[in-house]
């Protein structure tokens, strides 16, 4: 007999890839599809990795058009593999975080009056058909997260409101070059026609929402947050920061107009999606877009996350979140709205050298022929002690590991290496030209030393078997493509704890993605004032969604990186200073200090 029942259809639209993910009403998985940038679309949009550069003004940027061909051909994927889209009942989605999109005058006219005979970039985006009409955009492009054209706005920022703590006291985060708010102001200084030309400024995940709504859809009450513009706790546009950006005080109202009304409510539907998608895909006429929200909001939502949880998502970049109900902010991290629950809010760490930079230590280890299989890295992380230190009298080994400038802490490309005694706390930098080997374990080590340093404040004791363990996580979740590697699970239970131990999301399609879609389900089928959680818990089947990887809390172990932990924040500082004493100049941006006026990745 046919299924029948109401399915949800949530997205990720990333640096490299559309995702869209089908679930039930059971948060099952059902069908999903995806739209690979490089491969599928790459020689159309000449674009690597998802995005176009400019390294002269340090600018990274992607074509909206091809995001809007990616939207018709991960649905074309989706109807081949067999889903029925009279059932979906709700969409929603993610973004990746801070990417804006400028819509032209004509947008919305545009966007209500599509034909389903033909394409949507043919019709809103006809310049990537080098057809000279005028389309839905005032900008053909999009500013990445990884774009780091904005020093100048960020140090104006930080400047605005007295200092950079005061501005993350505020908005949730200090300056930094990919939010949207010195993006934007970059943007009307280099492009001031286009700017007037634009009648509303969407992130990457409200675009989303637009196409299927088929009008302007809000800004989400959680991805607003990545803006550098956001009064957190006052719910509402910093007037002060918006003058900045727009120019002066009389600019505000239309920049005001162009941002729009941010609602609170992360479920309650926009509308009903727009014909084109019934028309042409057959999806029912009352299906709800769900508010679109940022890939890292988003990601946390895959999961009924309990304060004191923690999921590292081991992507391209490494991003470490929690769901908290305490505000403490601080210019090196952020802190941003929850996507669907007032009073908590997403504790984030983002690093841009994730996968990158275990991927280096894994070639050289495998001779940087082309084997890129991780077997020989985890063989030497396991049989590597903790520290690399075989006796007790032996300092600790650690080092830094950036391939691209960092944006925790904020320095330029480089590789460091340091001794540290815990008894004598002396620290001493050797020779980075040394045996590979020790670095399997090392960048792990390193990377999950960072992530325990910078959320101490934000975990808490627990007991297990009736005995108190020290302040770490509950669980720590991982997700992304590094979750499949045993030996880094190992070691990040080894670093981080867990008392009890490490997750993996054990369900097809990617954690981000999902979130949509359970956002979908929570917007659509709530009762009442029923949280996120609440609905999320209900349904949610931990033996068949989870699996436990690794252990977390070992006696002794966790203590000895308790350890470790000073010297590797000594070696952090010492680095940092050096490194801004010398300021270099990376991929045509000047890198400087961590919290002072230098650069913000
Ligand atoms: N078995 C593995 N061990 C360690 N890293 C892995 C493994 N499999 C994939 N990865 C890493 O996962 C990263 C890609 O993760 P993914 O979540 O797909 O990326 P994105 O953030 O772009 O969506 C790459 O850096 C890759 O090296
Ligand atoms: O900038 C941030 C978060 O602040 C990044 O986490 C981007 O949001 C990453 O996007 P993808 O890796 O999904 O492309």
């Amino acid at each position: 007999m046919a299924e029948s029942g109401p399915l949800y259809l949530g997205f990720d639209l990333s640096t490299q890839q559309l995702k869209g993910v089908i679930v039930d009403s059971q948060l099952k998985h059902k069908h999903e599809a995806k739209v690979d940038f490089d491969a599928d679309l790459g020689e159309k949009y000449g674009i690597e990795k998802g995005v176009l550069t400019n390294p002269s003004e340090g600018e990274i940027y992607a074509p909206v058009g091809m995001w809007l061909e990616a939207v018709d051909l991960v649905l074309s994927r989706l109807r081949e593999d067999g889903l029925d889209f009279s059932r979906v009942k709700g969409v929603s989605g993610a973004g990746m975080q801070h990417g804006t999109v400028f819509w032209s005058q004509q947008a919305e006219n545009l966007l209500s009056s599509l034909d389903a005979k033909k394409s949507l970039v043919e019709q809103l985006e006809p310049s990537a058909h080098k057809d000279e009409r005028k389309g839905a955009f005032s900008h053909p492009d999009s500013p990445n997260w990884q774009d780091s054209s904005t020093q100048k706005q960020c140090d104006k920022f930080d400047a605005e409101l007295g200092s950079p703590e005061t501005l993350a006291d505020v908005t949730g985060s200090g300056a930094h070059h990919r939010f949207s708010g010195p993006q934007i102001m970059r943007f009307k200084a280099k492009y001031p026609e286009h700017y007037k030309e634009t009648s509303r400024i969407s992130l990457v995940s409200s675009f989303l929402a637009s196409v299927f709504l088929g009008k302007f859809a809000p800004i989400d009450i959680s991805d607003v947050t990545g803006m550098n513009l956001w009064h957190i706790k006052e719910g509402k546009w910093n007037e002060k920061l918006l003058a900045l950006v727009a120019g002066g005080e009389d600019g505000v109202a239309e920049l005001k107009h162009k941002l729009g009304h941010v609602p609170e409510d992360g479920g309650a539907s926009f509308g009903h999606i727009s014909k084109y998608f019934s028309q042409r895909y057959g999806f029912a006429q009352d299906c709800n877009v769900i508010p679109m929200t940022g890939d890292n909001p988003a990601t946390i939502l895959a999961l009924p996350l309990q304060a004191s949880d923690a999921m590292v998502s081991l992507g391209t970049s490494t991003t470490f979140l929690m769901s908290t109900p305490q505000y403490k902010p601080d210019p090196a991290y952020h802190f941003m709205n929850h996507p669907t629950t007032a009073g908590l809010y997403m504790f984030m760490l983002c690093y841009k050298n994730g996968g990158l930079a275990r991927e280096h230590v894994r070639d050289a280890i495998n001779g940087n022929k082309t084997d890129r299989s991780w077997d020989k890295f985890n063989e030497i992380a396991l049989s590597t002690p903790p520290m690399d230190q075989k006796s007790s009298s032996d300092p600790m080994r650690m080092g830094l590991y950036f391939p691209r400038p960092e944006i925790v802490p904020n320095v330029r490309a480089g590789q460091w290496r340091y001794e540290y005694d815990s008894s004598s706390n002396k620290l001493n930098q050797t020779s980075a030209e040394q045996s590979v080997d020790a670095d399997a374990r090392g960048i792990v080590e390193s990377q999950m030393l960072s992530l325990r340093l910078r959320s101490a404040n934000l975990v808490s004791g627990h007991e297990v078997n009736g005995e108190k363990l020290p302040p770490q996580p509950r669980r720590v979740y991982l997700v992304g493509g590094g979750s499949a590697n045993p030996a880094i699970a190992r070691i990040i239970g080894d670093v981080l704890g867990g008392a009890e131990g490490i997750y993996k999301l054990d369900i097809g399609g990617n954690a981000c993605a999902l979130g949509g879609a359970y956002k979908a389900v929570w917007g659509c089928e709530r009762r009442g004032k029923q949280t996120f959680e609440q609905l999320v818990e209900e349904r949610w089947d931990e033996d068949a969604f989870v699996k436990r990887v690794a252990d977390g809390y070992r006696p002794g172990v966790f203590e000895k990186y308790g350890e470790a932990l000073k010297g590797f924040a000594a070696m952090e500082k010492e680095i940092v200073k050096s490194t801004s004493e010398g300021a270099t100049t990376t991929g045509g941006v000047f890198m400087k200090n961590e919290h002072g006026q230098g650069a913000k990745n």
